[in-house]
């Protein structure tokens, strides 16, 4: 559980990155999230890797396929990406501040803009294991925020409505979606699944939403990208299982990478 003032750990962080990776700053960062990872070879040159724990205020994720560095990239544009492979989820139990530090970190970096990918259970039973969606708005039913004080963040158009038709020349046929980010790490039972595709979720997941608000709060433009792993809980023939999760991600993972890099080109 970090002590620090989140917005100057965050200036520690990206200055041990700046100096690390010999820029003065970053364009854009990316999460990489469940079924992602093989984006990011395919996103310029590496600048510089950086096992997370040797950067101020990051851990080596817990979770099994989140990785655990940090790497500066330098993209075909010129431009420089800063590559998140290591989450913190509300689940991992390091508090609210940790979820946020990546994004917190990207922001004092210089990014102008973040692009959350994540895997997700699906309440369409048209997306499938492998569908690509794109975020349209969120559910936070964590009952926590990043963000602590008086900060009245709006969070109208949340996810850029300008990224996303970006997003929408590369790939027309995305469809769009709300997701729903529950703490976890538990899936959810089939009724929550109902009560969250009642409330308009057509997503469920354990990441982004609080990223979202802390990007927002930062002033970053934001594009989410979730990828279906499974049907959500009662919509799946079969108990849900994170090896079906890892599965459906590394067999998407060539077409996401394209997408993706397609996307950061534009
Ligand atoms: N909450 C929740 N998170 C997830 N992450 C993945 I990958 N699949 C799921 C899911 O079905 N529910």
């Amino acid at each position: 559980m970090t002590t620090q003032d989140p917005y100057t750990l965050a200036s520690s962080a990206a200055e041990y990155i700046a100096a690390a990776a010999g820029i003065e700053a970053i364009d854009i960062a990316l999460v990489l999230g469940s079924g992602w990872k093989g984006a990011e070879d395919l996103l310029g040159d590496a600048v510089v890797t950086l096992p997370a724990e040797d950067v101020p205020g990051f851990t080596a994720s817990a979770v099994v396929g989140h990785g655990g560095t940090l790497t500066v990239r330098k993209l075909a544009s010129g431009a420089h990406a800063l590559i998140l492979g290591a989450r913190t989820h509300l689940y991992e139990g390091l508090g609210v501040a940790a979820v946020a530090h990546g994004v917190r970190t990207s922001a004092k970096l210089g990014a102008k803009a973040l692009i959350l990918t994540n895997g997700c259970g699906s309440t369409v039973p048209e997306w499938g294991p492998g569908t690509a969606v794109l975020l349209k708005d969120h559910l936070n039913l964590t009952g926590t925020s990043p963000i602590v004080g008086a900060n009245f963040v709006d969070l109208t158009d949340a996810y850029s409505p300008r990224l996303r038709e970006i997003a929408h020349r590369v790939d027309p046929n995305l469809p769009e979606g709300v997701y729903a980010q529950f703490p976890g790490p538990h899936y959810e039972t089939p009724a929550e699944v109902k009560m969250a595709r009642l409330l308009g979720a057509d997503l469920v997941g354990m990441s982004t939403t609080l990223e979202t608000i802390a990007a927002r709060e930062a002033g970053l433009e934001v594009l989410g990208i979730s990828l279906v792993t499974n049907q959500a809980a009662g919509f799946a023939p079969a108990p849900l299982s994170h090896e079906e999760v890892l599965q459906a991600g590394a067999e998407a993972g060539p077409r996401l990478a394209t997408l993706l890099a397609d996307i950061v080109k534009e």
